[in-house]
């Protein structure tokens, strides 16, 4: 089993930090004061000394966390400048402010105030966190140009510049950044560090997150204790959402979210023997068209399937007697031949679409798709899906689809467009908090907070995680949705994020036929379908990492090995076993 960074939508962190507050066992103040320690630690700790700072604090409770931090820098000897909103705060805010107030003024939070006075070292983006309920306009929006904008000279306005939760005016859930109307700029100044609460969040890893969101910490803020003890948190849990790539610090600063399966690094059978391993099958196209098969076929023996062969039709068979001598050969022309191939059941991972061509992968996958092996369907492949109904109605859990973008809009156009538009209303649900006294409790802590008891999965705006989700139960496979962000999602709804936002120069031809190599591969092996795409998402954009810009795809099959020797090494001393709990 693969482990991730759990990650929570907003919704789960506002009913888990409500249900945690109606269990008394800690309060909103508590929390407010340790996530706004939090914030002004991590400064702390990367500008040791003390300096000037600004801290911006917007109307809720994210702007409360910013007079925590305004206080606690203080503390600290930061010569701090407070601009805050004239607005009557929620109960835990309000204090905070008081508190603040006994120490320093408060200007108000205008765009002519921000830039006023001494440049400061640090900015602290506090004005906006999960309660972001409309596109800011007028004068916020103003400040929010401002703050994540750029000056005439293309210098950064606010140097330094550190969130609170997250960039403000941008939705935790989608990684959407609604904030900015038309004509009043863009996000193209991102935050240096984002210091979110708790876990991460959606937003954090896919979409504009990654851009904007800067390094991001994630920080204990004592909730972790409290789930330990309630597992079963509030009423039923949601399928899991983990990140799978290790960029978060937590407590102490280790690094969690180590996402390994201890299989990795050995093999999938006790068996010595080669068909212990697996045997993946690569159906290739026709004369002139089999590289991007080859590269498939390549990248599943580096992974480690015991056996690979290429199968292009009998007139593209020459074409395929070079390297690698290790891959087998066998002329497969169409449905009936992949039949007879398939007799042999040691066959347990099927490839289609690299170069396979459209009408040649429909023809295959009819005669596949019966035979319910592990089948990974990439290009061409997916183009055939999205002509033929009864292909896609023949899917099965075993298989994995690995659309970019453009595929994905054809084969769901109804999930695309969604995702260009605003989410529907979330649908209310009961959560069942223990006896009537505390449910009231819960009530009122519900209201105090401005939350609504919603779908634990459900977020403001819909996002590629609820398309991915939503195509996954639809056919009944496993969906990775690839791009810079990737998301991959399982029918039950389980689902997991990788950001490949810092190699832009995976974006190359042929990467993708070298990423559906490795999960055919993986699948060979014996991985289940979403830990086979989640563990070839990984380690395709770890090889990547590992070699830098000027990659190229054929680059990625032989540097697995070293990526493979890496993760063994990060699994032995990793702390994700106690860092989290997995369920
Ligand atoms: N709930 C809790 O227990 C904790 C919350 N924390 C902080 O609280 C934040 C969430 O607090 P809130 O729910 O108060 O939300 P926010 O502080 O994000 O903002 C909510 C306020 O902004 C207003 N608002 C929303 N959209 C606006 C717009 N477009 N223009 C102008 N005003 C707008 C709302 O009317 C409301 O007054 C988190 O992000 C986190 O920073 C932390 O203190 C940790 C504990
Ligand atoms: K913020």
């Amino acid at each position: 089993m693969l482990e991730g960074t759990e990650v929570l939508t907003t919704a789960q962190m506002r009913a888990i930090e409500s249900a945690a507050m109606a269990s008394g066992q800690v309060t909103g103040l508590e929390l407010m004061e340790r996530a706004g320690r939090a914030v002004a630690g991590q400064i702390r700790l990367r500008w040791p000394k003390a300096g000037r700072a600004t801290v911006l604090c917007g109307p809720g409770n994210n702007g409360g966390d910013g007079y925590v931090v305004a206080r606690l820098l203080h503390r600290a000897e930061w010569r701090v400048r407070v601009l805050g909103m004239d607005n009557t705060p929620g109960p835990d805010a309000g204090e905070m402010r008081r508190r603040w107030r006994e120490i320093g003024g408060i200007a108000p939070l205008t765009e002519q105030e921000l830039q006023s006075g001494t440049e400061s070292d640090v900015y602290v983006d506090a004005i906006f966190g999960t309660g972001l309920t409309r596109p800011p306009e007028g004068e916020i929006a103003n400040i929010l140009a401002r703050v994540f904008g750029r000056g005439g000279d293309g210098a950064y306005y606010c140097r330094r510049l550190v969130a609170v939760d997250c960039p403000s005016g941008f939705c935790m859930d989608s990684g959407k950044a609604p904030a900015l109307p038309p004509g009043r700029g863009t996000f193209d100044s991102p935050a240096r560090l984002t210091v979110a609460f708790d876990s991460p969040k959606p937003g954090h890893l896919i979409g504009l997150g990654p851009a904007l969101c800067g390094e991001l910490v994630v920080a204990d803020i004592g909730l972790r204790q409290w789930r330990e003890r309630h597992p079963g948190g509030l009423g039923q849990r949601p399928a899991r959402l983990e990140a799978i790539w290790p960029r978060f610090d937590i407590r102490d600063g280790r690094r969690i979210g180590v996402p390994l399966s201890d299989r990795l690094g050995k093999h999938s059978s006790a068996s010595p023997h080669k068909y212990g391993h697996g045997h993946a099958l690569i159906l290739a196209g026709g004369p002139a068209k089999g590289g991007a098969a080859r590269l498939s076929a390549r990248t599943a023996l580096r992974i480690g399937a015991g056996l690979a062969t290429i199968a292009p039709p009998q007139d593209a068979l020459p074409e395929h007697a070079g390297q690698p001598d290790a891959l087998m050969r066998r002329a497969i022309d169409g449905g009936g031949d992949l039949r007879e191939a398939l007799a042999d059941s040691r066959i347990n991972a099927l490839c289609f679409g690299p170069g396979c061509g459209i009408d040649r992968s429909a023809d295959l996958l009819a005669a596949a798709l019966p035979a319910r092996r592990a089948t990974v369907l990439d290009a061409d492949a997916l183009t055939a899906l999205s002509h033929d109904p009864a292909l896609m109605a023949a899917l099965h859990r075993d298989c994995v689809l690995t659309p970019h973008m453009g595929e994905f809009a054809r084969l769901f156009p109804d999930l695309a467009r969604q995702m260009e538009g605003p989410k529907p209303p979330a649908r209310l649900r009961h959560v069942d908090a223990g006896d009537p006294g505390r449910l009231a409790q819960f009530s009122a802590d519900m209201a105090r907070y401005n939350c609504e008891m919603i779908e634990w999965t459900q977020g403001p705006a819909y996002s590629k995680l609820d398309a991915a989700r939503e195509a996954a139960a639809r056919c009944g496979a496993v969906v990775l949705l690839k791009g810079p962000d990737t998301v991959i999602a399982a029918p039950d709804g389980s689902a997991r994020l990788h950001s490949a936002f810092d190699v832009p120069w995976l974006a190359t031809a042929g990467a993708g036929d070298v990423l559906a190599g490795m999960i055919a591969g993986l699948l060979a092996r014996g991985f289940q379908p979403l830990d086979a795409a989640s563990l070839g998402t990984l380690i395709h954009a770890q090889t990547a990492r590992g070699f830098g810009p000027g990659l190229i795809a054929d680059d990625l099959p032989d540097l697995i090995p070293a990526v493979l020797r890496g993760l063994q090494k990060s699994q032995s001393s990793s702390s994700v076993a106690t860092a989290l709990p997995m369920t």
